[in-house]
């Protein structure tokens, strides 16, 4: 999408969304930014021995400055790059987007029944550097049997989605609790996104002075 928009309260800043999520794009208008959005390629490799927390804060800070790095010199200046990354880690490991269905089974077969994180990082990139945040939620899962994930499979949900599921879609319904941030189990944390982007100068839609 190549369509930008001047943050009101600054005519000089921009916002850019570093991402192809329509999850993200959803979320962060929710909270009143104007802003574009200009997907990041970068290598998503995890590298050897890396933790999951290292993994996504890195991952969130590569695509916000992949983005700004790819923008003209005079247009990098007013420029504020916000990048993200989500990961679901059981017992440490980190469990990524599935590539079929025998992928989702394993994915989901060890969520079944038990607890998992789900690992949320933001940056916002810009010419005074990058600054980022891990925002770390655990969701339980109600037992799920192997025909139960064949089926979810089918509906399409789980193809591009870190842990092999979509909180906010059809499996809402596996999740028993949540401890943390809802919105950062979809791809953004709305408080902590908030919180960085004012820290930066921007303002929501709630103005205050
Ligand atoms: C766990 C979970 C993940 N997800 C999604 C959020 C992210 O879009 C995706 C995790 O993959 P990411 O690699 O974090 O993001 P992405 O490839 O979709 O987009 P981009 O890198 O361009 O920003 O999984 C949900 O929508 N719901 C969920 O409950």
């Amino acid at each position: 999408m190549t369509n930008v928009i001047v943050n009101p309260t600054s005519i000089s800043q921009k916002l850019i969304l570093a991402s192809q999520s329509p999850r993200r794009k959803e979320l962060l208008a929710q909270l009143g930014y104007q802003f574009s959005v200009q997907a990041s390629d970068i290598d998503e490799t995890v590298e050897k021995a890396e933790r999951a927390y290292d993994y996504v804060l890195r991952l969130a800070k590569q695509k916000a400055q992949h983005v700004l790095d790819l923008l003209p010199e005079a247009e990098r200046v007013n420029s504020y790059v916000l990048g993200s990354d989500t990961s679901v880690v059981f017992n440490g490991e980190i469990l990524g987007k599935p590539d079929n269905i025998e992928d989702c089974i394993n994915t989901l077969s060890l969520l079944s029944d038990n607890q998992h994180q789900v690992l949320t990082a933001i940056a916002l990139a810009s010419q005074a550097g990058v600054q980022g945040q891990v925002v770390t939620t655990e969701v339980v899962f109600k037992t799920l049997t192997k025909a139960e994930i064949s089926a979810y499979w089918l509906t399409g949900e789980p193809q591009d989605k870190a842990g092999s599921y979509g909180i906010q879609g059809i499996a809402g319904q596996f999740v028993k609790t949540i401890n943390g941030s809802y919105s950062a189990v979809v791809g953004l944390p709305l408080y902590e996104t908030a919180q960085l982007l004012a820290t930066a100068g921007f303002v929501g839609s709630i103005h205050t002075k």
